[in-house]
Parts: structure tokens; C-alpha cells; sequence
């Protein structure tokens, strides 16, 4: 198991439409965060991965984000965005590991390939205890409280912080390294997380995306 307990991970991603959108940001930013004392780092896509990967000896968990308007899965969805962000560098491969439709093999399958064709570590994004407890039964690594709140079932936690009840529940359920994962904002919540026994955190926006950081305090000013 690459990412040790206890760890921080940070998410280094932006997307096209954010200022700090390209790999020679993001490198930069896991570069940061490594000084920081980061012990993982979270990145999207092939360019970024590999920038990232020649910059440091972290396990990287790496995803590919794909938007298919037939589809609701956008993280990693088949084993062909997997295989390229292994050779891109990735440790880990990071999926929706829901059971909802995807362009590709069903998440069982894909899960499968990833751990026996690529020999890498399946990171399981899920929303749900049920969505938690199958990609645990097919051979996830780890599994994570990603998607709660992006998913149709799951929406009306978005606003509401992170999912604290599911991170309990799934510690509680299953007997793979849990990773809290989705609007971990501020170190108290963080502490929180390994508090209930979270095996690692992992944030994003409140480290890495400084046009969010900077609304929140600009909505603060003008409150
Ligand atoms: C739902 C989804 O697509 N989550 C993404 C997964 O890679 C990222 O956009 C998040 O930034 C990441 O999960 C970290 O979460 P937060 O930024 O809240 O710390």
C-alpha cells in the first residue's frame, strides 16, 4: 500500500477554464505541496500526471477526467484512460467506482484489469455505503468518500461540508483503508477526518485552487 496512514494528499488539479490550468502549475503545486509535507499527491490527465511524476517520488494517484454527455461517470471511466495515466506515471489509479453506466468495461471488470493487466492500485471513488462495500468486494486499494454529493443521489449533501457520516460508516463497514476525500476545507476538519480513523485525507480546492480560496475571502469582505 503506497499512500501510508496518516497522510495528507493533495489534490493538484485545474481545469480548463482556471488560471493556473496547465501542467506546468500543477507541477509547481505538488512541488508545494511535497515541501509542505504532503506524502501523496491527487492529478488529472495524462500531461499533468507525467509533469508531476518528474518532479517527485510521491505516489501519485492519477485519474483521467472524460465528459461523454452519454454518461454521468467522468472519472477515469474505462481501462483505455487508466493504462495512459499508468504510463504516464501514476502509482495509483483513481475511478468512479460506481455501478452507474460508463463508456467501457463495468466497474468490476475494470477494477480487475487495473490490479492484475496495469499491477497498479485501485483508488474507488464512491457516493454510497453499498457503492463502498462492492468496489471493496472487487479488489479496491482503497476507497474513498469522493463522490458523495456528485452523484444524482447523493446531491443534497453538496453543500452541506464534507460527508463525515459516510467516512464513519464505511471505517465502520469495511476493513480497507478508508480515505476521506470532497470539501475537507480547513485542518480542523482534516483532524476530524483522522480522528474517526480515516486512513488518509485528501484535499483539493482549499490548497490548490487559489480563485476559490480568494471568492471565500471576498464573500467574507463584502458580508
Ligand atoms: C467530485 C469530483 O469531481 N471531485 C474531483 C476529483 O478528483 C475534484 O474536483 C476535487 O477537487 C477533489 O475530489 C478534492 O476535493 P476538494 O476540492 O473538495 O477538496
Amino acid at each position: 500500500m503506497l499512500i501510508p496512514k496518516g497522510a495528507l494528499v493533495v489534490s493538484c488539479q485545474a481545469r480548463a477554464d482556471n488560471p493556473l490550468h496547465g501542467s506546468v502549475y500543477m507541477s509547481a503545486m505538488a512541488r508545494a505541496a511535497e515541501a509542505g509535507g504532503a506524502q501523496g499527491i491527487r492529478a488529472n490527465g495524462v500531461e499533468d500526471v507525467a509533469a508531476i511524476r518528474a518532479v517527485t517520488a510521491l505516489p501519485i494517484i492519477g485519474i483521467s477526467k472524460v465528459w461523454d454527455e452519454r454518461f454521468s461517470v467522468y472519472i477515469t471511466p474505462g481501462f483505455e484512460n487508466a493504462e495512459q495515466i499508468a504510463k504516464a506515471g501514476a502509482d495509483i489509479i483513481g475511478i468512479d467506482a460506481t455501478p452507474r453506466p460508463r463508456d467501457g468495461d463495468p466497474v468490476e471488470r475494470l477494477i480487475a484489469r487495473i490490479r492484475n493487466e496495469l499491477t497498479k492500485e485501485v483508488f474507488a471513488d464512491i457516493a454510497t455505503l453499498d457503492e463502498a462495500k462492492a468496489a471493496y468486494a472487487y479488489g479496491a486499494t482503497y476507497v474513498a468518500t469522493t463522490l458523495s454529493g456528485y452523484t444524482e443521489e447523493t446531491t443534497m449533501r453538496r453543500g452541506e461540508g464534507p460527508d463525515l457520516e459516510l467516512l464513519e460508516a464505511l471505517i465502520a463497514a469495511l476493513p480497507v483503508p478508508i480515505v476521506a476525500e470532497g470539501r475537507f476545507d480547513t485542518p480542523e476538519l482534516v483532524a476530524e477526518a483522522f480522528k474517526r480513523g480515516a486512513h488518509a485525507v485528501v484535499v483539493g480546492t482549499a490548497i490548490t485552487n487559489p480563485r476559490e480560496i480568494t471568492k471565500k475571502f471576498v464573500r467574507a469582505a463584502q458580508a
